[in-house]
């Protein structure tokens, strides 16, 4: 019978070979596993928490291995990585615990002679480890987490980033705590503060450079816990099912209680909870998706009866949001270049009960349907950095040098879908990245190439200002 901490060590060695997401990873692998709810709940913390605080928890690990870490076997890093985690992050598990449960996994990997090396570095790694905090970031204070306190209202003050004029926006000042050690690990922040944000936030040491230049320290800082933060869980109440207020209520009646959120159709549970588990799941009652990406088929607004193209549509998120708001008239061609991913646009489409959907497999997506189409959407594969949070494992994927072409891949895909809709029709672009060169840059570009076309309307939302971070701009074809 396999532990959580095996199951979790199991899962982190898969996610080193694999290109899909550790979420789809996770769902997967853990209902074989035969472990209670509770457990997997451990699994997800365990692999999600080593993955996303990878940096941090090889700056901890380092002083004690005699070796440069990458010469260290894998599957010995990963179970140390799964060891210190648990003695610096997770509170409820005592210290000698992580170390005993840790060093008998030497045996799961079949590395029952390394014992010795696991608990003399963990060893090492629960001394340094204090049970005190501070509010102050230091070489010898991890960020430990994001300390939500009163909400502000106004623009934010470090950021470049804009909102739509004359919007305010709600902001909840965060201030992080920070776990302190009892010898210096982290950079000197006076001396390298990107140093100290890429090892003390698990930041690949270009994004710490990158951000650091452009937000600043403060935001910098905020980005940084938000991003380690898990995630909330946002649902979008299903518009052709029934009304949010009357979900909430079914919510209520089940215990779990729910916020709204900054759209519509949108609840933020207050608990984690299993999706499937959530009442209305198999009829259709709701479909898991953050505000900041519900705002997107919004900004489109599609009117009952058009015929909507949607470039990027895999898993369906946005194809099946504007379905809703179509009421489920017209048409919409989801098109992706994934078949599998594909194939959950028509699960989610029947669960939903939308019906108004045809899925098309393309090879590059300029061989799209032809139209015209009174509409198209845009939500095109980027680089993810406004929910590194979310996706763990994207912060260690991708790379400075993947910008360009994917650049290059925007722009060709808006005036892919610009070709399709008809005069005076409207397309809206979108990703989930924080980063201009992908978002207005690319708006921009092809407006250079169209004579005419129009911004109607774009807006950002801020990681953590309250969900996860994105871009969407809604542009006019000209007439
Ligand atoms: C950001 S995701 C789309 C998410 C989706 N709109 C939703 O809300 O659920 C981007 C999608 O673009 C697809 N893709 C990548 N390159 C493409 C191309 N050249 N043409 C069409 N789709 C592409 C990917 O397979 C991926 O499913």
């Amino acid at each position: 019978m396999t532990t959580a901490r095996a199951a979790a060590l199991d899962i982190l060695a898969r996610s080193h070979s694999r290109e899909g997401f550790v979420a789809e990873l996770l769902d997967e692998n853990l209902t074989r596993t035969g472990l209670s709810a509770q457990d997997r709940r451990f699994v997800t913390q365990l692999v999600f928490g080593v993955i996303r605080r990878r940096g941090t928890l090889d700056a901890l690990l380092k002083p004690f291995i005699q070796r440069p870490l990458n010469n260290v076997e894998p599957a010995l890093m990963d179970a140390l990585r799964l060891g210190a985690f648990q003695i610096a992050f997770l509170t409820h598990v005592p210290k000698h615990a992580a170390v005993h449960e840790t060093v008998e996994l030497a045996n799961h990997i079949g590395r029952g002679q390394a014992k010795g090396f696991l608990n003399g570095v963990l060893r090492r790694v629960a001394e340094t480890v204090t049970d005190e905090y501070t509010d102050a970031p230091g070489a010898d204070a991890l960020p430990f987490e994001a300390v939500p306190s009163s909400v502000t209202v106004g623009s934010a003050a470090h950021s470049d980033f804009s909102t739509p004029a004359g919007e305010i926006t709600e902001r909840p000042a965060v201030v992080g705590r920070y776990r302190k050690l009892a010898r210096p690990v982290l950079p000197n922040l006076e001396e390298d503060f990107a140093g100290y944000l890429a090892a003390g936030f698990s930041w690949p040491r270009w994004l710490a450079d990158r951000w650091l230049a452009r937000f600043g320290r403060d935001e910098a800082t905020r980005l940084g816990f938000w991003f380690n933060a898990p995630p909330s869980l946002w649902l979008r109440v299903n518009k052709l099912k029934g009304e949010r207020e009357d979900y909430r209520v079914q919510l209520a009646a089940r215990n779990i209680d729910a916020d709204t959120g900054p759209h519509p159709q949108s609840l933020r549970l207050l608990e984690g909870h299993s999706v499937r588990d959530l009442p209305g799941y198999a009829d259709g009652e709701f479909a898991v998706q953050d505000p900041s990406a519900m705002a997107v088929a919004t900004a489109l607004n599609p009117a009952p009866g058009w015929r909507v193209l949607d470039l990027c549509a895999a898993p369906g998120g946005k194809t099946t949001h504007l379905a809703e708001l179509m009421h489920n008239r017209g048409r919409i061609v989801a098109c992706d270049i994934e078949a599998k991913r594909l194939d959950t646009v028509a699960t989610l489409c029947r669960r939903l009960g939308v019906s108004n959907v045809e899925p098309v497999l393309v090879k590059d997506g300029t061989d799209a349907p032809a139209g015209p189409f009174d509409a198209a959407l845009v939500d095109a594969p980027c680089s993810n950095t406004g929910v590194l949070g979310r996706r763990p494992e994207v912060r260690w994927r991708v790379q400075p040098g993947e910008f360009e072409y994917l650049i290059r891949l925007q722009t060709k895909l808006l005036f892919a879908a610009l070709d399709r809709v008809k005069p005076g029709g409207v397309v809206v672009y979108s990703t989930c990245s924080i980063e201009p060169d992908e978002n207005e840059n690319v708006v921009k570009g092809v407006r250079r190439g169209i004579k005419g076309l129009k911004v109607e309307a774009e807006g950002y939302a801020i990681p953590g200002k309250p969900a996860d971070g994105g871009y969407w701009a809604r542009l006019r074809k000209p007439g």
